[in-house]
């Protein structure tokens, strides 16, 4: 047994997986050996999903099967509705009320009718079918609005959009957020994964693993980055301060740039890319580049600075609250949003783990005292 300390279980390797590639010094990701440019681009958000759990892409006959299966799912029951009620007029945080509802979920789902990977799978689709739902309205409650039924003919990123707003989204804006979905589907091991993995690993049911990836997912150190780097933005565009004397400012103070830094990648992270690309065509057709003139300003400085050749570069959290913001998303759904894609890859995980099962259980080095003397409580 190696006594050798890894921080951050940074390298460790503890399970072989088909789902996702990242690498991190060529910049490079896929799903199954698909490159993210070419499924951002060309499959829909349920195609990736039928992908990641079925194992191959499926054909139009099969998608239209799944698609549809999934959203015959999308329908919570009244009494989730009136939990999210009631955490929107708490003032609770979108991320923490979407992780109390997904648990809640489960007291409404009659259970798997197959065991094993299949019943994973399948509690799994309802839940990514429901968390959108789940989202959509406590937004709208938020408002003082009440929830908007899913439109079963709509696709996953379309409905969501409609059950935000009401209001049937155009095709640029439905495309841009589908493949945000697919960009932000799978990772490897990434922290949130890994929990749900942990979980799962006990034989703990699908919901307690998704409802752990969200807890994880929320931290500003992971998915909670997105909304860092949008109330950063926000906080350089109200002090009236150019972008790059404020991130001077910032780094003289010992703050970390959110948005930047990966454990993985040592080079831009390419949906950091694409998410960059898709804020200038929103720049260009809305006639209105702040987003994109402080964000490359940023990764400009930073870049000069030679933060990007010690391996700090943008990650997909730094263009991915920009692009929301340009398509009239309220900041705090930014991690949340993530989580609805994110779902796909933790269920994945979960059923791919649970299938050749080995409870996870690390140690830690006892660094305590070797014996202490018991001293009754009345005296100490
Ligand atoms: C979807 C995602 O989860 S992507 C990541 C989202 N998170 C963020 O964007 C938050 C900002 N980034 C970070 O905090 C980090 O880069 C992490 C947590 C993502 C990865 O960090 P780790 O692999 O644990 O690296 P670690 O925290 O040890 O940092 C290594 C060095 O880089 C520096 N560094 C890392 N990120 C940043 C940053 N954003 N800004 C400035 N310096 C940074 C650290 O100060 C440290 O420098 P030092 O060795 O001189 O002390
Ligand atoms: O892989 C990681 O550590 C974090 C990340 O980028 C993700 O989860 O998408």
């Amino acid at each position: 047994m190696s006594d050798e300390l890894k921080r951050g279980l940074e390298g460790v390797l503890v399970a072989e997986s088909e789902l996702s590639h990242v690498d991190g010094e060529v910049g490079t990701l896929v799903y199954r050996g698909y490159d993210i440019e070419e499924l951002a681009r060309d499959a829909s958000y349920e195609e990736v999903l039928y992908l990641l759990w079925y194992g191959s892409l499926p054909t139009r006959e099969e998608l239209e099967s799944f698609a549809t299966s999934l959203a015959d799912e999308r329908d919570v029951d009244e009494d989730v509705l009136a939990t999210v009620r009631t955490l929107a007029d708490a003032g609770e945080r979108p991320m923490a009320a979407l992780r109390t509802a997904t648990s809640m979920l489960s007291a409404y789902d009659d259970g798997a009718e197959v065991e094993g990977r299949e019943g994973t799978l399948e509690q799994g689709a309802r839940i990514t079918a429901k968390i959108p739902t789940v989202l959509a309205a406590f937004e709208r409650a938020r408002q003082g609005q009440p929830p908007i039924d899913p439109d079963p003919e709509l696709s996953h990123a379309g409905n969501f959009l409609y059950m935000l707003t009401g209001v049937e989204p155009d095709e640029v804006s439905e495309e841009t957020f589908d493949e945000a979905l697919t960009l932000h589907a799978d990772h490897g091991l990434n922290a949130s994964t890994f929990t749900a993995m942990v979980i799962g690993s006990t034989m703990a049911d699908v919901y307690s693993g998704v409802t752990g990836g969200i807890g994880a997912l929320s931290g500003s150190l992971h998915g909670g980055a997105n909304q860092d780097v949008m109330e950063l933005l926000y906080e350089i565009h109200e002090s009236d301060k150019d972008p790059v004397e404020w991130v001077k400012d910032a780094r003289e103070a010992g703050r970390r740039v959110p948005g930047f830094g990966h454990r993985v990648y040592k080079v831009k992270d390419p949906r950091a890319r694409i998410l960059q690309e898709r804020l200038r065509d929103l720049a260009a057709a809305s006639g209105d580049d702040t987003w994109l003139q402080y964000t490359t300003a940023i990764e400009e400085y930073l870049t000069e600075e030679g933060l990007v050749e010690k391996g700090i570069a943008p990650n997909v959290d730094f263009y991915s609250g920009s692009v929301y913001d340009s398509m009239g998303i309220p900041m705090d759904l930014y991690t949340p949003i993530f989580a609805m894609s994110r779902v796909g890859g933790w269920v994945a995980h979960v059923a791919e783990y649970q299938a050749d099962n080995r409870l996870i259980r690390p140690r830690a080095r006892y660094t305590g005292p070797d014996s202490a003397e018991f001293v009754p409580i009345d005296e100490r």
